[in-house]
């Protein structure tokens, strides 16, 4: 099946530094892709190269398996969401979402109905003829989203939809968005810094570092096995283990055991013990979190033992099952 979106080793630089660098991408039918990463590393430039509102320097962008690097943004069947709703403020609900329809010459009758249908979709059909400042930003969002959908993109872009909305609205929407994906079928990228969005709406999600791509997959299986020290950060992870056999490792601090002598007196065989004592202990309640120093390394672990103490001589234990090697990125390897 011919993707929707395909970027071929696409490139921006801007003033002669590389904002985006050879990135390849693929987004197939149906498929939500999610792309994230920290601040600065190219995001919202690659959505505007395939919005078309900025040309890449190198490298060719497909839509729907045509050539459409040097194509207009008017020309290219997109959809787009931004963080500010972007609605116009003298027009009523209906015109707003309807005015993308009118610049595409859809006749009357026919600009009606997608309309209609269009709201009835967000759940706002009620507020038609009002204003957008007499809605809520959840509503506005809402707004935004049917004028995108209303002229049946190809592909849906999102920049960052949900940030300007309260936390309580950005879950509500999330599940409205992920509602709206699956009735619909659209295929979608969203551009986001925020992980729990993306593993929660994604098929599929790419975490890109300086311009370049990170790691890509399913979130669960990203999460699972982040590529490297970048991506395991990225996502939350906070243990980083030089192990005594020279790799480096990373493991969630619930799969940490911290072994005493009143615990057991026996090591376990898989995985990897070493001697550590506890730095800091800190209570939450139905468990405790320790920092645990062996030789200089820091290990977070999670404990259900009330008894451990700060000084304590421990043992940890990083169970082979769950300790997730980290190959040294290009910056972590030693220069010769
Ligand atoms: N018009 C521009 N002129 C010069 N540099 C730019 C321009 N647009 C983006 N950049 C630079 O390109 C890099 C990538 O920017 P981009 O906006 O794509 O990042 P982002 O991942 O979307 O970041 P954020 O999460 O902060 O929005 C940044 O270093 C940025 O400063």
């Amino acid at each position: 099946m011919t993707p929707v979106v395909q970027l071929d080793a696409v490139s921006r630089e801007f003033a002669g530094t590389a904002a985006v660098r050879e990135l390849d991408l693929i987004v197939r039918r149906g498929e939500f892709t999610a792309l994230l990463g920290p601040s600065g590393c190219g995001k919202t430039t690659t959505l505007r190269m395939i919005a078309g509102f900025l040309e890449p320097t190198a490298g060719r962008i497909l839509l729907e398996g045509e050539d459409a690097t040097r194509l207009p943004p008017e020309r290219r069947n997109i959809g787009m969401v931004f963080q500010s709703y972007a609605l116009f403020p003298h027009m009523t609900v209906e015109k707003n979402v309807a005015f993308g329809l009118k610049m595409r010459g859809i006749a009357d009758s026919e600009l009606r109905t997608r309309t209609g249908e269009a709201l009835e979709l967000v759940g706002l059909s009620h507020l038609a003829g009002r204003k957008p400042k007499q809605l809520s930003g959840g509503q506005q969002q809402r707004i935004a989203l049917a004028r995108a959908i209303a002229v049946r993109p190809s592909v849906l872009l999102l920049d960052e939809p949900l940030s300007n909305l309260d936390a309580r609205l950005r879950i509500q929407m999330r599940q409205e968005l992920a509602r709206i994906q699956k009735e619909t079928g659209l295929t979608a990228i969203l551009v986001t810094h925020d992980q729990e969005e993306a593993l929660e709406l994604a098929d599929s999600m790419v975490i890109l570092d300086q311009g370049t791509v990170a790691q890509q997959g399913a979130p669960r299986e990203v999460f699972r096995a982040p590529a490297n020290r970048f991506v395991a950060e990225f996502l939350g992870y906070e243990n980083f283990v030089e192990l005594p056999d020279g790799r480096t490792v990373t493991i969630r601090p619930e799969h940490v055991e911290v072994l005493t002598p009143e615990s057991t007196d026996s090591t376990p065989s898989d995985g990897t013990t070493v001697d550590a004592v506890l730095t800091a202990v800190r209570f939450r309640g139905t468990d405790c979190v320790v920092t645990a120093v062996s030789q200089g390394r820091t290990v977070l672990a999670t404990s259900s033992d009330f008894e451990l103490r700060s000084g304590r001589q421990v043992r940890v234990h990083l169970p082979a099952a769950h300790t997730i090697d980290l190959p040294r990125t290009k910056q972590e390897l030693p220069t010769s």
